[in-house]
């Protein structure tokens, strides 16, 4: 983990707990039981190749997000039943799932990870504050088909040694970054698949501008992600205009009634 000066306090006090939730789990679970339990994973699905396949079909790739709440807007769906959001979602076209794994401040559970990825044939993304090896076996040995990692939340060698080991155990892996920096560091890695997250998290504020600013310093080998405060069909188009086509959105289906339907109705 890397909490230095610049860490957003949000950041710094979710990685704190979690911190302290992997060393409980370790006691619980060690390490080489995870390992032997890597054979009884599910295979992987293909994270990066179902948002190509979408987007090759002339479709936005979206990253459906399952959460319950947030540290942004509190709860954001009282009917809460993973399996039945997975299903809507595949439904409605989504490539991918996005499922919050992090409890204390998304009421996320590994469980919703579990239930969701069964329900459905979508490759599923472990949404978590992931800093240790641990996490990342823990993660396929749930199912997870890709893991999410947040540069700002991690130094440059906790961040390649996390990446290569998800890697190896077969997984794709989504790099966020929120600014130019972090960005340069994630293009070191020589990853395919970075998130470029609008929130900002001092302030919790959206915009798309952060998007479009950093956008044009991604090669075209990378697939980019834009992550967050996507609600209107305007956003998507603006976003379809810079060449940005794949999204990840969490809220804007979480509030609705059908969260499959609601994608359906943005990006269709
Ligand atoms: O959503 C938050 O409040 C938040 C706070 C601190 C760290 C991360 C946070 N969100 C994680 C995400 O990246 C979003 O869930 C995801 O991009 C979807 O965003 P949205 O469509 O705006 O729900």
């Amino acid at each position: 983990m890397s909490a230095g000066p610049d860490t957003p306090d949000i950041l710094r006090r979710i990685m704190a707990r979690k911190a302290e939730s992997v060393t409980e789990r370790q006691r619980q679970v060690s390490a080489t039981t995870l390992e032997a339990r890597l054979g009884e994973a599910p295979p992987v699905r293909g994270f990066r190749a179902a948002l190509e396949a979408r987007i090759g079909a002339g479709h936005a790739g979206v990253i459906a997000e399952v959460k319950k709440a947030s540290p942004s807007k509190g709860v954001l769906r009282e009917a809460f039943d993973p399996a039945a959001i997975a299903r809507s979602y595949e439904h409605g076209g989504a490539a991918c799932l996005s499922v919050l794994t992090e409890s204390a401040f998304f009421q996320g559970a590994d469980a919703h990870l579990e239930q969701a990825r069964a329900a459905c044939r979508c490759p599923v993304i472990r949404k978590d504050f992931l800093f240790d090896d641990y996490q990342v076996l823990e993660a396929r040995v749930l199912g997870a088909d890709c893991i999410l990692l947040i540069v700002a939340a991690l130094d440059d060698a906790r961040l390649r040694g996390l990446h290569d080991q998800a890697r190896a155990l077969g997984m794709d892996v989504l790099v966020e970054v929120h600014d130019a920096a972090e960005l340069d560091r994630a293009l070191a890695l020589d990853t395919d698949l970075i998130g470029i997250n609008n929130r900002d998290l001092r302030t919790f504020e959206t915009t798309l501008e952060t998007t479009a600013r950093l956008a044009p310093a991604v090669p075209d080998s990378v697939r980019l992600v834009t992550e967050s405060g996507i609600h209107h069909r305007d956003d998507v188009s603006a976003m379809r205009a810079r060449g940005i086509d794949a999204f990840l959105v969490g809220e804007a289906f979480m509030r609705a009634d059908s969260p499959g339907d609601q994608l359906a109705a943005l990006f269709g």
